[in-house]
């Protein structure tokens, strides 16, 4: 069975081509071909990445395509040229999509249909950085492959066990009739990441406290116990909880308020300010990207060392909160591009922890190990850094099908 999977983030375009030969296949297998398309890269230049299996590589520059030509430029790497991986698009069996906002609806990974894909588009309007890009890889598929069975794999569907207590918001009781409560995202990486620290650990799932840290350019926490997520840090849309890239996270919402009252502030301003305009680019004035602020403040930048302050202390009043709903802790976990990469994040945020015995291998932190504990051996909670593979899980929940 050949499985595609689009995997569309705020700032990267991933996609895999998998071949499961056994259905039951539980570990992660090497995709025969990998793409991804960076968007942050510089302004209207997008960078394509294609390695295979078989050992080819391909690195090109995009410049100012639409978003459609350059998933098509990154599809068409699949069966043309010197990455070329199959002979024919009639080969690939079924494709998954990474689907951001999947709403009280769907709490299951679904068979798109023209249905399924009007409450996707209808969900765009509370996951707008998500929703529509996800919705143009389907739309880009329909066109190179119409006959093909999609399926979406929802970020929200992870979180749909969780307690009202923790799902609805305080706010008036008609919010909650509206579909206005938290939902949570980022379940497929929380999900994977879960499963992975089980094996890893040699732990059963089901006996197991774990805080997921998913620090992507989108940032969220995930509280799991016995597999299953009992309190998350994103809520209604992707943009509450910890600080992030471009997100602002939690803010007052008086401040918002006293905006409105104050200036010609539309909804869409708004939206720009919170979701694209905030977070680590919009306190440091440099980037979005992890690597030029810590690059910025070896330089002495301010701005930027004041943006990584607020970033740790969010990240870690985040985990108090998780550990607060979990009542104690097995193992922390750091997942994506900033948790597996960024030794100075994962050390400021452990730091806080001592109290509790956890105590990190300073060492091992350094050298970023994949799928490892970096806790030292007398550490009373493990740390982990999982590569996140929310690929391999879109391929998985696919084969259910
Ligand atoms: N070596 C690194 N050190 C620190 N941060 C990194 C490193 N590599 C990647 N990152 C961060 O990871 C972010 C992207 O994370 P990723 O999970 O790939 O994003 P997305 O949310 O688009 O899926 C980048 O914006 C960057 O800040
Ligand atoms: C839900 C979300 O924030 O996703 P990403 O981290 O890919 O932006
Ligand atoms: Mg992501």
């Amino acid at each position: 069975m050949k499985i595609l999977v689009l995997n569309a983030g705020s700032s990267s375009q991933k996609s895999c081509l998998y071949e499961l030969k056994d259905v039951q296949s539980d570990r992660p297998l090497q995709p025969l071909w990998e793409a991804k398309i960076d968007w942050t890269h510089q302004q209207n230049v997008s960078e394509l990445k294609v390695q295979t299996a078989a050992g080819s590589q391909l690195e090109e520059e995009l410049a100012s395509e639409s978003r459609q030509a350059a998933i098509y430029r990154m599809l068409e790497t699949l069966w043309k040229g010197k990455t070329q991986t199959i002979n024919n698009l009639n080969e690939i069996d079924i494709v998954g999509h990474r689907v951001v906002h999947g709403g009280q609806e769907y709490q299951q990974s679904t068979l798109i249909s023209p249905d399924v894909k009007e409450a996707i588009a209808r969900l765009a309007v509370f996951a707008p950085v998500h929703n529509p890009v996800n919705l143009e890889g389907i739309e880009a598929i329909e066109k190179i492959l119409p006959n093909v069975r999609q399926i979406a794999v929802f970020d929200t569907a992870f979180h749909a066990g969780l307690a009202p207590a923790t799902f609805v918001y305080p706010g008036p009781y008609e919010w909650l009739e509206n579909g206005i409560r938290r939902y949570g995202f980022h379940g497929i990486s929380h999900q994977y990441c879960a499963r992975r620290a089980a094996e890893i650990l040699g732990r059963d799932l089901a006996d197991l406290r774990l805080i997921s840290c998913h620090l992507g350019n989108g940032c969220s926490l995930a509280a799991i116990g016995g597999g299953v997520s009992v309190d998350t840090t994103m809520g209604f849309t992707p943009l509450e909880g910890l600080m992030m890239g471009s997100r602002s996270g939690s803010i007052d919402p008086g401040i918002i308020i006293h905006l409105l009252k104050r200036s010609d502030l539309t909804a869409e301003k708004l939206d720009n300010m919170l979701n694209r305009n905030s977070g680590l680019k919009g306190i440091s004035g440099v980037s979005a990207d992890m690597r030029q602020i810590v690059e910025a403040i070896s330089q002495g930048n301010e701005r930027a060392q004041l943006a990584l302050d607020i970033y740790i202390h969010r990240l870690r009043a985040g985990i108090g909160a998780m550990l607060a709903s979990l009542g104690g802790l097995d193992a922390l976990i750091f997942t994506a591009g900033v948790g597996e990469n960024s030794p100075i994040v994962r050390a400021a945020a452990c730091e806080a922890f001592r109290f509790m015995g956890l105590k990190l291998d300073g060492d091992h932190n350094l050298q970023s190990p994949i799928d490892a504990d970096i806790a030292t051996a007398d550490s009373a909670v493990k740390v982990l850094v999982i590569h996140t593979q929310e690929d391999w899980e879109i391929a998985r929940e696919c084969s259910k099908f």
